[in-house]
């Protein structure tokens, strides 16, 4: 579903992304790991053109991502950030309309799937009049999850997604929306560097350090098979239970 070839961004001398290749399979959820710096965000943001590569190539579906404008490109890639990444005055209603309505859905089509939506997320119906300010910060990451998701795209973006949450709010969240067979279909690309939500949420981790990928496999593999002292480090350095 996404090939990244040779992917490298420099700003000014600094090298934030050095020449990473990997691809990512449909429905497969890709969590890019890594501390403080890596490159991860610099990385996601290539995939929707947020950031332009120094060189290197990314295409989703088959098509190069630099063929296609910018602004459609990311109407058709769901993006999460951390708390939700919702803009103040637009209510929840008018925040998961955002995108259908760039593509010129009906207004009853719209309706149908915003109500869809937050059934779903397991938000109360009274929310859709509400502006992000009198959320919690659990539901305006629902909120941000249901405008990403409204127009069902096929990959979704996700950084740092449940960063602002209290560690008991943010697992259980983590946990209801990983749950929905929607996500299950959609191919995930997720920026963290928590370790216990990359092994609990990945199909795959790609371990980053210094702008490259080091190692790159599943939760296990990792964990059973460190390449090198760092990856070992990494994924010892939290108390983690696969099953937990
Ligand atoms: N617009 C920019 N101009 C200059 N340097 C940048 C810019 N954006 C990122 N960098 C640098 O590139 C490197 C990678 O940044 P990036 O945000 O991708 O890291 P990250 O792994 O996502 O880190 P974090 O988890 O802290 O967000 C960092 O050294 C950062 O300072």
């Amino acid at each position: 579903m996404i090939q990244i070839e040779k992917l490298t961004k420099r700003f000014a001398s600094h090298v934030a992304v050095d020449g990473v290749s990997l691809s990512i399979g449909p429905g497969e959820t890709l969590v890019l790991l890594g501390t403080s710096g890596c490159g991860k965000t610099t990385t996601l943001k290539m995939i929707n053109r947020l950031i332009e590569p120094t060189s290197g190539s990314i295409s989703v579906a088959g098509i190069d991502v630099q063929q296609q404008i910018g602004s459609e490109l990311r109407r058709q890639i769901g993006y999460v950030i951390q708390d939700g990444g919702l803009f103040p005055h637009y209510t929840v209603a008018e925040a998961i309309a955002t995108v259908p309505k760039l593509l010129n859905w009906e207004p009853t089509a719209i309706q149908q799937r915003t109500h869809e939506l937050i059934e779903k997320l397991q938000l109360p119906k009274s929310t859709l009049t509400r502006y992000p300010s009198e959320l919690s910060g659990g539901q305006r990451q629902r909120v941000g999850l249901a405008r990403a998701l409204a127009a069902k795209p096929p990959v979704v973006l996700m950084d740092e997604p449940f960063g602002a949450l209290d560690p008991f709010t943010r697992k259980h969240v983590r946990r209801e929306l990983f749950g929905l067979n929607e996500l299950k279909e959609t191919t995930v690309v997720l920026v963290t560097h928590d370790v216990n939500e990359a092994l609990e949420l990945a199909d795959r981790i790609a371990l980053m350090d210094k702008g490259r990928i080091v190692q790159i496999g599943s939760p296990d593999e990792l964990l059973k098979r460190p390449v090198n002292d760092f990856v070992r480090d990494f994924l010892d350095d939290k108390p983690h239970r696969l099953h937990d």
